[in-house]
């Protein structure tokens, strides 16, 4: 290490893109800290995906136990299925300390000073940190800025956190809400619809843009909204903004037409989740010691090397990473942009693929995707001049499947006609979380369909789906 700083790196943020980088730094041989304001672990492990896939795992079990048809095709009987919110709750709860309490010892035992307080820069290759004991300087020869992100809750909503909350507090699972209404169509609220309906809520979902889960592939929520929505006992509102929502019982919620604006309808319903995106959490970071500042939204301005912009000039030694930069708010592309920019500050040229990250909603059955849409891969076509084109193979031709008594569900190849390279891959049905990554590893490598084709799958398994539909994209030819 060099005798001038007091670390090589200094890392502000705790979450999975700190934990990450710091690890990967500790690797490289690099003398760390990592400074945290609140709970070791950020979003994911205390208020995200760690808490919010007990709950799924827990709730879906209840889901299928429930469905003596699905069970009767098996053989199987049973008979009364009860559960207990609050043990449901301590689940998530009991698992959101042992992640924590695992996380912070990995960057113990690897020896990351883990300083608790709140850091922001104070210069160039400074940062100040404010703890409970007063405020100290520390000097680094870099420093990663790793600070997140919070629900964005539109004006007009007040929440209240019991009746009107965002995931913050939905995680907690308190009560269990009769009638929920859910703001927006993206993962939290297809997650939570799931949980919900599982434990016996009728649901109320309001999307302001003009189709459910807008993000996704247009076949896929098609399909998802005939599987997750059309059968449970979930109400859809689409092209509907929620402009007011007034906590209490009931929450009273004024829908208005999006294009319009004019209100069209006033919901009563027992509780409000808003689930309608979230935004960085960068404010009071100390940007402007270095004469820096956020985008119009609020996010750190990063170059794929995860260095931060002055305009379009990295500046020397200050990166950024995960959803403070808002470039993909998933955790494991948090971390990815962890080992990238720490990559870089070894001298070692990395950038971060993100065609190949692959995302996941875990709803039952599962999303996933990695890599393009069929309308963003068509636009790139038309602008670069080739054409694409898509398969789609069928769960419910997949002897796995088929014997699990789970053969809903499609995959979806999308590739390039002239090349066959595959440039995204949708996946719905049962694992589909898991089935992606052999896609997203083959978008990593621009690997063709007609290579894919000829790649052996064990059988019988779920596997074999993509299987089938890189053998209908590169045969039919
Ligand atoms: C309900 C829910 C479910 C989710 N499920 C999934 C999922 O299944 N899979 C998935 O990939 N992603 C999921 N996500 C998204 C995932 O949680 C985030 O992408 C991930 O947490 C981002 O990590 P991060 O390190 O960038 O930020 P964060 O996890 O937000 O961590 C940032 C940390 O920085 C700290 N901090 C901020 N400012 C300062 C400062 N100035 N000084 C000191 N400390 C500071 C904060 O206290 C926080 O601990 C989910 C999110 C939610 C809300
Ligand atoms: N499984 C996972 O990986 C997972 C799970 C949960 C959250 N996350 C991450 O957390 C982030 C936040 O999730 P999210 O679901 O809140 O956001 P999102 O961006 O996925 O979806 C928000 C939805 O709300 C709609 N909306 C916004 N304002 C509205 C309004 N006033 N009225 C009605 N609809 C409105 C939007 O059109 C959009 O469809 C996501 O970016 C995601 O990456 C990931």
């Amino acid at each position: 290490m060099s005798q001038e700083f007091d670390y090589d790196l200094v890392i502000i943020g705790a979450g999975v893109g700190g934990h990450g980088a710091a690890l990967h730094a500790v690797s490289c041989g690099l003398k760390t800290a990592i400074i945290e304001s609140a709970e070791m672990g950020g979003t994911c492990v205390n208020r995200g995906c760690i808490p919010s896939k007990a709950l799924l795992a827990a709730s879906g079990r209840v889901r299928e136990l429930r469905n003596a048809h699905h069970l009767k095709a098996l053989g199987i009987q049973v008979s009364g299925v009860e559960f207990d919110r609050s043990a449901i709750a301590d689940h998530a709860g009991n698992l959101v300390s042992k992640i924590r309490g695992d996380l912070t010892n990995s960057l113990k035992r690897l020896g990351v000073d883990i300083i608790q307080g709140w850091g922001r820069l104070a210069g160039a290759q400074k940062v100040s940190v404010t703890t409970d004991s007063g405020e100290k300087t520390i000097t680094a020869k870099d420093v990663i800025l790793s600070t997140g992100s919070i629900p964005f809750v539109p004006p007009g909503i007040t929440i209240d956190g019991k009746t009107v909350f965002t995931s913050d507090d939905a995680i907690k699972l308190d009560w269990l809400p009769q009638w929920v209404a859910i703001i927006g169509s993206g993962y939290i609220g297809l997650e939570f619809a799931d949980v919900y309906t599982a434990l016996g809520s009728e649901i109320t979902i309001i999307e302001a843009l003009d189709q459910l889960m807008p993000t996704f592939d247009p076949d896929i929520a098609k399909l998802a909204t005939r599987i997750l929505i059309t059968p449970r006992d979930i109400e859809t509102h689409v092209g509907k903004l929620a402009i007011k929502v007034t906590p209490g019982s009931p929450v009273v919620i004024e829908l208005a037409d999006t294009k319009t604006k004019e209100v069209v309808d006033i919901l009563e319903v027992d509780a409000c989740l808003v689930a309608t995106g979230r935004i960085p959490f960068t404010k009071d970071l100390g940007l402007e010691t270095l004469g820096l500042e956020t985008d119009r939204r609020g996010f750190i301005t990063v170059d794929d090397t995860m260095a931060v912009l002055s305009g379009t000039e990295p500046v020397p030694h200050l990166w950024a990473i995960g959803d403070a930069t808002g470039k993909m708010m998933l955790a494991h592309a948090a971390s990815a942009q962890g080992i990238v920019a720490v990559e870089n500050i070894c001298g070692r040229d990395r950038t971060v693929d993100y065609l190949s990250i692959p995302a996941a909603a875990f709803t039952h059955p599962e999303i996933s995707y990695a890599g393009l849409t069929e309308p963003a891969a068509k636009e790139l076509g038309e602008k670069e001049g080739f054409e694409v084109v898509s398969v789609k193979s069928y769960f419910k031709g997949n002897s796995k499947a088929i014997a699990e008594g789970e053969a809903e569900g499609i995959a979806k190849v999308i590739y390039r006609k002239d090349t066959g390279e595959i440039l995204g891959v949708h996946i719905l049905g049962i694992h589909a979380s898991d089935l992606i990554h052999e896609a997203s590893n083959a978008i990593a490598q621009r690997q063709s369909v007609n290579t894919l084709a000829y790649l052996v799958h064990a059988h019988p398994t779920l596997s074999e789906v993509l299987d089938e539909a890189y053998k209908r994209a590169s045969f039919s030819h």
